[in-house]
């Protein structure tokens, strides 16, 4: 192997949230002269290929995703079903296996990178190619749940215990969020869990890789090398940021610049998430609440064709002229740095909560799924830079509590609104300070070589 460059195929979880990240590596990798392979369905790659800043160095190669009895003809993605159907998908995926075995033997490169295709080991090691269990999930996600220290069977009451030697107090489930991570029991592919599926992905590989950062989850990154006994590379939340060609599109920019510095609150649940239609109504019903304009992109609620029609009744004339609810994509980082917007309100997906640490906004945080609500303890116990909306023990929030967590941080005379923001400056210094990123990169390429030794 040259260690002077690389040629790494990267086989992603087929979700927008885990191959957007997985590019934005790539293009890290490739602006050092390393040359990436993604491996990922047609579909997916006419979406990512606007990403690719480097197109001598990146390439994409189809996989074809078999059919699987239980999805719709033609999925190819996470995005294209609900996430009770993500299990087949995965079962889908395991049967493309044949194909990665090939172009593995054809292409033999240096390394494959993958997250939850955990039979990559072993055709990788027959090769002679080194493998990195690449995890663009926070450590907390993996340390609290999926470890050898977990007692099995699982049971709900156990995933309110952390397992034996887990190193926080403060990044834990309890009650309805602890017993939401139930799934990780559940069958994921064929005859697999979850868990079983992830603890092995992880057991196997040469090299563990997370996501994140030493300042935020060093502790948690100790744990898991000493639960897996091996390695654990950070290659820092690698974002993207600043790679983009583009400018904001000018109706927002137009929009967003017709109020005050800082007084709108935008909302957006990531690329995955679908409310319930009275969540939905509840949540904008919220936004009415709290007097302050508002843009909120999500898309449309369970059962319904676009958010237009989901709204209540005359909500749409009562904030005109200062609350938008768009059902469409925007370019969410340009949106955060638009002057006028000085407060988001999102579901902490692993993308949102970097995006929102590194910009000035005051946060408020609803997640939906086991590794949001750790993200949010993160962010609210830990850091202290932000409020979680209140909810009720089925996991419901009303419009009161949505209202009240937003003007929690965004009334100028507010306690709370004064501390996170305090909290929040003082990490966004650090994150965004010179050779921070560049410099949790070129550690890991070094390490790269170490393990390619
Ligand atoms: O309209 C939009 C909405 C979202 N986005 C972008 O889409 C990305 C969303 O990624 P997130 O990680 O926040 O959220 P997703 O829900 O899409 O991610 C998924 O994978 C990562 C996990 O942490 C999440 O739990 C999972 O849901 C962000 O980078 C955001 O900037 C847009 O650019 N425009």
């Amino acid at each position: 192997m040259d260690p002077s460059s690389f040629h790494i195929a990267m086989f992603p979880w087929f979700a927008m949230g885990h191959m957007t990240p997985y590019v934005h590596l790539a293009n890290e990798l490739a602006s050092r002269g390393h040359r990436i392979t993604i491996l990922v369905p047609k579909k997916a790659r006419d979406q990512l290929e606007h990403l690719n800043l480097h197109t001598n160095l990146i390439i994409f190669c189809p996989v074809l995703v078999p059919h699987f009895e239980g999805l719709p003809e033609g999925t190819e993605t996470a995005s294209e079903i609900p996430l009770s159907a993500n299990g087949l998908l995965a079962a889908a995926v395991d049967k493309t296996r044949k194909q990665l075995e090939e172009y593995l033997e054809a292409h033999k490169p240096d390394m494959v990178f993958y997250d939850t295709a955990y039979w990559i080991p072993e055709i990788a090691r027959k090769l002679g190619i080194k493998t990195v269990c690449y995890n663009v999930v926070c450590a907390a996600a993996l340390a609290l749940t999926l470890v050898p220290a977990r007692k099995l069977p699982i049971t709900p009451e156990d995933l309110e215990n952390p397992p034996a030697g887990y190193p926080s107090k403060t990044v834990v489930l309890r009650g309805a969020e602890a017993r939401s991570l139930m799934f990780i029991t559940m069958p994921f592919g064929d005859g697999i869990t979850f868990y079983d599926r992830t603890v092995r992905a992880l057991r196997e590989c040469d090299a563990i890789s997370i996501r994140t950062c030493r300042e935020l989850e060093g502790d948690l990154c100790d744990y898991m090398e000493a639960q897996f006994n091996k390695t654990v590379l950070l290659t820092g939340p690698v974002l993207g940021l600043g790679d983009e060609k583009d400018k904001l599109e000018e109706k927002w920019a137009k929009w967003l610049g017709g109020f005050e510095p800082r007084s709108v609150v935008y909302c957006a649940f990531g690329s995955q998430y679908i409310l319930e239609k009275d969540q939905f109504q509840e949540l904008v019903l919220g936004f009415e609440l709290t007097g302050l304009p508002f843009l909120i992109v999500l898309k449309p609620p369970m059962g319904c064709d676009s958010v237009e029609k989901a709204l209540p009744q005359g909500f749409e004339e009562r904030v005109r002229g200062r609350g938008v609810v768009f059902g469409g994509w925007v370019q969410q980082p340009f949106i955060l740095r638009h002057a006028s917007v000085g407060c988001f309100v999102n579901h902490c997906g692993f993308g949102s909560m970097w995006e929102s640490l590194l910009t000035n906004n005051q946060i408020v945080l609803v997640p939906h799924l086991g590794d949001q609500m750790l993200n949010t303890k993160l962010l609210v116990n830990e850091l202290k830079v932000a409020v979680e909306v209140e909810r009720e023990a089925n996991r419901w929030f009303s419009k009161e509590s949505l209202s009240k967590a937003i003007r929690s941080v965004m009334d100028a005379e507010s306690e709370v609104g004064v501390m996170v923001k305090k909290n929040h400056a003082k990490w966004t210094r650090t994150l965004s300070s010179p050779g921070y990123m560049s410099g949790y990169v070129d550690r890991f390429v070094q390490s790269l070589e170490d393990i390619s030794k």
